[in-house]
């Protein structure tokens, strides 16, 4: 198949703010790849059937109907003469999976509804139309959430989910033909309505930036099925949602505009195994704007400096989607994009497939140590609202424990819960923990995070809408000690493999998967036989280098508890900053280089030779947009950016090795703690935390003076080896 000629423009207008890394077209190969991911991403699940996609036409026509009824009535009740009555009008639009045309079979239906000034959010839409809404029959599990940065009205027509958010525009009459893209929208409009708007004009943007719909639609479907599959689909855990995988995917369409899905797929781990982050990911220029509202702009919002992986909106006010990301999650992210570079080079040699690509992550089998946080409450409202407020928080409790142990502890988040079968009001979610690669046991010592945690848990308890019966507990357990509700059915496998560091994101082509679509936080635990010499060999290592933790301090519980109940520990010890070395001021390459070679190098309807492509891919990196010099001036604004190596590390001649490795160490630079972050790690053995020998539930203490009353301990001791008494659950 040939080149498709397209010249990296639509209407006239280059699309994205550079030129693409090449405009070759595909090849055979790419054909057939394509039609196979296809049909692999097809026997997933992923697609709906045409019945489906009708109805769901059909939920929108009747939702439009009944805003339209409710903006009439409302106007009405406004005391407005009949003749504006009949001219009130209120529309909808869609936006999130639906809109870009990448949902799956049970997913939601973004809505917007956007009506007249006289419709206000508080009264009408969430008083009169709620009303309505409770009314129709064929609507179920209302859920208003009024208080909400976005507020939103969850509930399902039909049977299918809806997320409703408003805008009400200064406009008295909103003509069916609306165009919600242009920026004179926003003018007047409150912040609600602003935020509310951002996600279909963000959404509408995003189409209208990319060159190939269909390629970007079908690159979209595999890099979310991939991420959900790994473990790294998920916004509020601090890796990435759908809005952030739908940039990052149409940044590639940019850059490749002639490109299959195979290929897109390929170079979108290519490119962001070697994206040096903190450059952010824009698909256009951030606007100025003329209306005065806050856009991303790290030179002058203090807070932007510290986000680590900016992945910019590109609808006036752009903002940067992934500020949840911390340096936890990155490090885990980029580890990720490296195992499906890997994947999809080993493809083209003809050792790598599809399905190795999509092999789940085995966050049960990664680590030996976690930490499992339950919570409880007594009614199914309650525990919604609980398990929404405790999940927004854990990407905090992941900085603390980072911050608080000079980040020689490295935390995992799972993304998504896991509930107690046996109890429907209990849920807990896990976090991996790992001493960080090169900190020797030594080195390590003790390490005391009662306080995190208390700083944890106060920060829970203070949840505005707290009801007796919602609680929580903290408790360090070990990889065997697993409740068996983690496991796919309820199933412990009888025999754990552990998974060496390596072997954890390395593509593993002896374990077969079943491609459920649709659970992403499903991990495949694969029951297989451990070789017995290097059974031995851990048991030793567990023996010589067994830390402690402890997890509360002696104190009875008060019966809720999952976890392993131990002998109360001796004394804790707090770990002495010294001799830690964050080496978070290593290189970022300060030169603005000269991008790409010129359109006419790029070969027409073949592909560019792959070094070509990795140079100029590796230029891209090296001077990506104007940032690099944004830096600069950061640099001088800020006398806490510490850039040391700025400008006197690799440029646009070194090779790709030598990009990826300065993709692991360039990272800003920050005196915040929030923000603060380390080297990346990339290659080479991440140590993990050895077995901690204590481990005692937590007592409960979320609310108020529960939680001050009962501080957990948690101590990380790497030298000392008292003796476990824990027992699985
Ligand atoms: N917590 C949030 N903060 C900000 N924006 C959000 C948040 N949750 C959702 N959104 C916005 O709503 C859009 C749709 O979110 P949603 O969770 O429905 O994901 P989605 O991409 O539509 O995927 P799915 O197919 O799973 O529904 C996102 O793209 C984003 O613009
Ligand atoms: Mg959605
Ligand atoms: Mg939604």
């Amino acid at each position: 198949m040939g080149s498709q000629g397209f010249n990296g423009q639509k209407n006239g207008k280059r699309l994205g703010i550079t030129d693409p890394i090449s405009l070759g077209g595909p090849s055979e190969y790419d054909v057939i790849k394509t039609k196979e991911l296809e049909e692999f991403l097809a026997g997933a699940g992923l697609y709906e059937t045409h019945e489906e996609a009708i109805r769901r036409e059909e939920v929108l026509g009747r939702l439009d109907q009944i805003v339209k009824v409710w903006v009439k009535k409302v106007s009405r009740a406004r005391g407005l003469n009949e003749q504006l009555v009949q001219e009130a009008n209120a529309k909808i639009f869609t936006f999130g999976s639906y809109r870009l045309g990448v949902h799956g079979p049970g997913a939601d239906i973004d809505t917007l509804c956007v009506g007249p000034r006289h419709a206000d959010r508080d009264e009408d839409f969430f008083g009169e139309l709620k009303k309505m809404l409770l009314e129709t029959p064929d609507v179920t599990e209302l859920h208003p959430v009024p208080d909400a940065h976005v507020p939103v009205m969850r509930f399902k027509l039909y049977g299918v989910s809806i997320d409703l958010l408003y805008a009400r525009l200064s406009l008295w009459v909103i003509p069916d033909d609306l165009d919600i893209s242009q920026d004179s929208i926003l003018q007047n409009a409150d912040d609600k309505t602003v935020r509310s708007l951002n996600g279909c004009r963000v959404t509408d943007q995003i189409l209208s930036l990319v060159p190939n719909i269909q390629n970007f639609r079908t690159t979209l479907r595999c890099m979310r099925f991939w991420a959900k599959r790994r473990g790294v689909y998920s916004n509020v855990a601090g890796f990435l949602g759908g809005i952030n995988w739908a940039l990052l995917v149409a940044r590639i369409c940019q850059l490749y505009p002639n490109a299959l899905p195979n290929m897109l797929v390929s170079r979108f781990f290519r490119v962001y195994t070697q994206w040096r982050w903190p450059n952010p990911v824009m698909l256009c220029a951030i606007e100025e704007g003329s209306l005065g509202l806050q856009i991303w702009d790290p030179r002058k919002n203090p807070k932007d400096k510290f986000h680590l992986m900016p992945i910019i909106t590109p609808a006036y006010p752009s903002m940067n989607s992934s500020y949840n990301v911390s340096a936890s999650t990155l490090r885990i992210m980029t580890e990720e994009f490296k195992r499906g570079h890997n994947v999809c080079e080993a493809m083209v040699l003809n050792n790598g497939s599809w399905l190795e690509l999509f092999e789940p992550y085995r966050f049960f089998e990664a680590y030996k140590n976690y930490l499992q946080i339950d919570i409880v409450a007594e009614c199914d409202e309650d525990m919604m609202n609980w398990k929404g407020w405790v999940e927004s928080r854990i990407r905090y409790l992941v900085l603390k424990i980072e911050r608080d142990t000079f980040k020689l502890l490295q935390c995992h988040p799972h993304p998504g819960d896991f509930l107690d079968r046996s109890n429907p009001f209990h849920c807990s979610y896990f976090l991996g923990l790992q001493r960080k690669e090169g900190v020797s046991v030594n080195e390590a010592k003790k390490f005391d995070i009662r306080l995190t945690v208390d700083e944890f848990k106060g920060n829970v308890g203070s949840y505005t809408s707290w009801k007796p019966g919602m609680d929580i507990n903290v408790t360090h357990i070990k990889r065997k000690d697993l409740p068996a509700y983690v496991f796919p059915g309820g199933i412990r496998p009888t025999r754990l493999a552990r998974v060496s560091v390596e072997e954890r994101r390395a593509p593993d082509t002896s374990v077969a998967s079943s491609l459920d679509a649709g659970t992403s936080t499903d991990v495949n635990v694969v029951d297989g036989p451990v070789d017995d010499s290097r059974k031995r060999k851990r048991e030793e290592d567990d023996e010589l280098t067994a830390p402690k933790l402890l997890v509360n301090d002696g104190l009875p519980t008060n019966g809720f508890s999952v976890g392993v109940p131990t002998v109360a520990p001796e004394g804790t010890n707090v770990i002495a900053p010294e001799g830690v070395s964050v080496n978070d001021l290593v290189g970022r390459s300060g030169a603005k280089t000269e991008i790409l070679y010129q359109n006419d190098e790029a070969i027409s309807g073949q592909l560019v030779s792959g070094e070509t492509e990795k140079l100029a891919t590796e230029k891209l990196m090296s001077g990506e947009y104007e940032f690099v010099q944004q830096l600069e001036e950061l640099e001088e604004l800020d006398g806490s950016i510490q850039d040391k190596n700025l400008g006197g590390t690799a440029k646009e001649n070194d090779m790709e090795s030598s990009a990826i490795k300065e993709v692991t160490s360039s990272v800003p630079i920050s005196n915040n703690t929030t923000g603060a972050c380390s080297g990346l790690q990339v290659n080479g053995s991440l140590e993990e935390l050895e077995a901690f020998e204590l481990d005692v539930p937590l007592p409960m203490a979320t609310h108020a003076t529960a939680a001050a009353q009962r501080k957990p301990i948690i101590r990380f001791n790497f030298t000392s080896l008292a003796k476990a008494t824990g027992n699985s659950t």
